[in-house]
């Protein structure tokens, strides 16, 4: 069986803001790639990507905002339809499948974590993290333990019953993360899924993650803008600009080894963090063992 657990091919997404918003593109036809290029009307998202993910792999995809993260991710399960190219999960071509191939397909092969990814509002929390289980049709006893299951683990199970309406933008981030480790699926797409919480609860979610891959090996596709939140989760990187995929890799080997600028700024940017938090643990450090000291003499 093939170790590979998604398989992108030549892939392009262009947004174009034609009135048909349709762009028909031809790889092999070099004027009406350029055209495109230059057209005011239309902009090239995803740019002529090949990759592969492993299975059990949790695979980071970083970039600045407007890189095109999250419209590779949405292509991923035609969230959002690519203009070219080919894309496999699991042995199964999602560019090929029809529209109730495709519904099958996401409720059993995905789950997906996005940073607004609604909750429904007439439900409780509870019933928010077992529905995916509800449409793969598992009794209600089991799906209603396995959601409380999941809420201990992102923390929310005392609020259970309520609605999402009473909760914070962070907890209902939790739900969604909640929803999406219920869902047993293989393959996990997670888009900034952490992005709305405070620093120690980002934290606390990252190695609560990390814990769980231990258990689950699922193939995790993972967006972030964080070198930081890649280093601590990736076990490989793709780093993109204006579309591209500029590096590839280990996050410690682009930590180490920036391919272009662009990566440095970002490995510049994580450096001066950790300079900054070591200066700190420095300061807390001497003014304790001052009051130490004083307390001796
Ligand atoms: N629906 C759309 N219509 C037209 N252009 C779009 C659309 N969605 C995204 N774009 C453009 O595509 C490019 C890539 O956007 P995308 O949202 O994928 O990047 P991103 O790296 O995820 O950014 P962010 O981190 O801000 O979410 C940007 O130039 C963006 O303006």
């Amino acid at each position: 069986m093939s170790d590979v657990a998604i398989a992108v091919e030549e892939l392009w997404k262009v947004y174009s803001k034609s009135k048909s918003g349709k762009v028909v593109i031809d790889v092999d036809d070099e004027e009406l790639m350029r055209s495109i290029e230059a057209s005011s009307e239309d902009v090239v998202a995803v740019r002529d990507l090949s990759f592969e993910v492993k299975k059990g792999e949790v695979f980071i995809v970083m970039g600045l905002s407007g890189s095109g993260k999250s419209t590779l991710i949405r292509c991923l399960i035609r969230l959002v339809e690519p203009s070219y190219g080919k894309i496999t999960i699991n042995g199964y071509d999602v560019t090929a499948m029809d529209k109730k191939e495709l519904t099958e397909f996401r409720r059993y092969q995905t789950a997906m974590v996005f940073q607004h990814y609604g909750l429904l509002p007439h439900k409780t929390v509870l019933d928010n993290v077992a529905f995916g289980l509800k449409l793969r049709g598992v009794p209600k006893k089991e799906r209603r333990e396995k959601a409380m299951h999941a809420l201990e683990i992102v923390g929310l199970e005392k609020w259970a019953s309520y609605y999402p309406s009473s909760l914070s933008g962070g907890m209902r981030q939790r739900v969604g993360i909640a929803r999406a480790l219920v869902a047993d699926s293989p393959i996990l797409l997670m888009d900034e899924p952490f992005s709305g919480l405070d620093p120690l609860i980002r934290r606390e979610m990252q190695d609560e993650l990390i814990r769980l891959q231990e258990e689950m090996h699922k193939t995790i596709f993972f967006v972030t803008h964080d070198l930081d939140e890649a280093m601590r989760l990736g076990d490989r990187m793709a780093v993109m600009k204006d579309g591209s995929i500029v590096q590839i890799g280990k996050p410690a080997e682009v930590f180490a080894n920036p391919a272009n600028d662009y990566v440095a700024r970002f490995v510049q940017d994580r450096r001066e963090e950790i300079r900054k938090a070591d200066e700190q643990i420095a300061a807390l450090n001497a003014a304790n063992d001052k009051e130490v000291n004083s307390d001796v003499s």
